[in-house]
């Protein structure tokens, strides 16, 4: 069996929100778990305002000492991003590993990442947040060795540092250009969709809200039996398992086809940084007619995580798209609401793991996706073929009837192309 390294949480409550900090230690709980950590213990301080040297007080590092060496912690885990002094102190005081919540996320990341992309803005990420706080993981590693104090061996450790920082730096600049590289082809693919005209919805939300087994549900309601397996995605029980944007065509039949993106999940506290360093892969988001935000109602912190995900879209500057908001996992809420269900246009109730609940889902995203579609009847006369394939093509068809003047056809239609062809609308009246 794996022996999982044991690690101690420390986090500083600031008292700002209410449930907010036992929330936050929860999560750090969890990601420290899904590095392969196990936690023994867990130190807390309330304090105003976090301390800029050493992130907790002074009396509270020598607490910290003591339990690492009574539960016998072997690294240290802070639940904010520590600045590079804060880390470079904690370390020298500590005497042992410190890491910070940034650190295991970028962790996680970097075990779930897939594709070259996400790889690419992975180590990309990790080596931005290392390299101002090489300085305290050099003196950690300088004192470990036992080799401090003499003035050769300073000197040496300041040489090494400069050559690592150096080709940190040479390694972060390759990374931009091998994902402008990357960027470019996801762009052309783009276009080819933005030329077909196929509306683009896409999943956001926190982490775990259930954004993937929405995704595979939809697949199985509206693929073919055999290409099913092949397009799902990952869905499970655990942190950040979806790291990789994954679209999918959705064919619902009738030209009313969308395509709908999988992305990563948010999370309190990820570092603006990561978020802009999965910038390319959430370009999907800013492109996209309509926002799914999926919501775990059964989570009792759904409310905080609604925020984030507001917070993290506006960074994002897409605040302001068409969003229905998804509360899923009905099924699962300690006061039961009835689901299927919708309130007003932008909210509704739902269970991914039903199928009801995702046929209604389904005609939800139609309706809102096509609210510029109207209902019209064409007479087509029979040289204008090209009109009637155009509208067989682009259109949602009710009828089709061939009579003496021409194809007499029901659709609903984009207004733009009613307009467009208005001199075929047959107006009985
Ligand atoms: N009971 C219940 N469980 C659900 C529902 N939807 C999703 N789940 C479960 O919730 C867990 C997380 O689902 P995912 O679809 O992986 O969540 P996600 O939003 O993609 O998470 P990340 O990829 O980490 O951002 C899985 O174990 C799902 O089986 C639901 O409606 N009801
Ligand atoms: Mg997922």
């Amino acid at each position: 069996m794996e022996v999982r390294e044991q690690v101690l949480l420390v986090g500083v409550d600031d008292g700002t929100t209410d449930g907010d900090f036992e929330r936050s230690m929860e999560e750090l709980k969890s990601l420290a778990k899904a590095c392969f950590m196990e936690p023994v213990g867990i130190i807390t301080q309330k304090m105003e305002s976090i301390n800029k040297g050493l992130y907790v007080g002074t009396g509270k590092v020598r607490e910290i000492k003591e339990t690492a060496g009574l539960l016998e912690a072997e690294v240290i885990i802070f639940d904010d991003a520590l600045s590079p002094s804060q880390l470079k102190n904690l370390q020298k005081e500590l005497n042992k590993p410190v890491l910070d919540r940034t650190t295991l996320i970028l962790d996680i990341f970097e075990r779930r990442a897939r594709t070259r992309e996400a790889k690419l803005q992975v180590e990309s990420a990790k080596l931005k947040y290392m390299l101002p706080r090489l300085v305290g993981m050099h003196e950690a590693l300088t004192r470990q060795g036992g080799t401090s104090g003499s003035m050769s061996s300073r000197g040496a450790g300041e040489k090494k540092l400069e050559l690592d920082k150096r080709r940190i730096e040479r390694r972060i600049g390759e990374l931009s250009r091998e994902l402008e590289e990357v960027s470019k082809e996801r762009r052309v693919q783009r276009k080819k969709r933005v030329d077909a005209r196929i509306p683009l919805v896409a999943l956001v939300g926190y982490t775990n809200a259930g954004k993937s087994t929405i995704l595979n549900a939809m697949i199985d309601a509206y693929a073919e039996d055999n290409e099913k397996n092949e397009k799902k995605v990952l869905e499970k029980d655990m942190l950040f398992a979806t790291l990789d944007t994954t679209v999918r065509r959705i064919c619902t039949g009738n030209n009313r086809d969308f395509l709908l993106s999988d992305t990563v999940g948010f999370i309190h506290k990820l570092p603006h940084g990561l978020v802009k360093a999965f910038h390319s892969t959430l370009e999907e988001v800013e492109n996209a007619d309509l926002l799914l935000h999926v919501v775990d109602c059964s989570d009792p912190c759904f409310r905080e995580h609604m925020q984030t995900t507001h917070q993290t879209l506006s960074e994002l500057n897409v605040g302001d798209k068409p969003v229905i908001t998804v509360y899923n996992k009905a099924d699962k809420c300690s006061e039961p609401i009835p689901f299927p269900q919708s309130s007003g246009k932008e909210k509704i109730y739902i269970s991914a793991k039903e199928k009801k609940s995702i046929a209604f889902l389904t005609s939800i995203i139609l309706d809102r996706i096509y609210a510029d579609y109207v209902w019209e009847e064409f007479m087509i006369p029979y040289d204008k073929g090209s009109v009637l394939s155009y509208f067989m093509d682009h259109a949602h068809v009710d009828s089709l009837e061939h009579e003496e003047k021409g194809a007499r056809i029901k659709v609903k239609c984009h207004k733009a192309d009613r307009d467009k062809y208005r001199e075929y609308l047959d107006e009985k009246d």
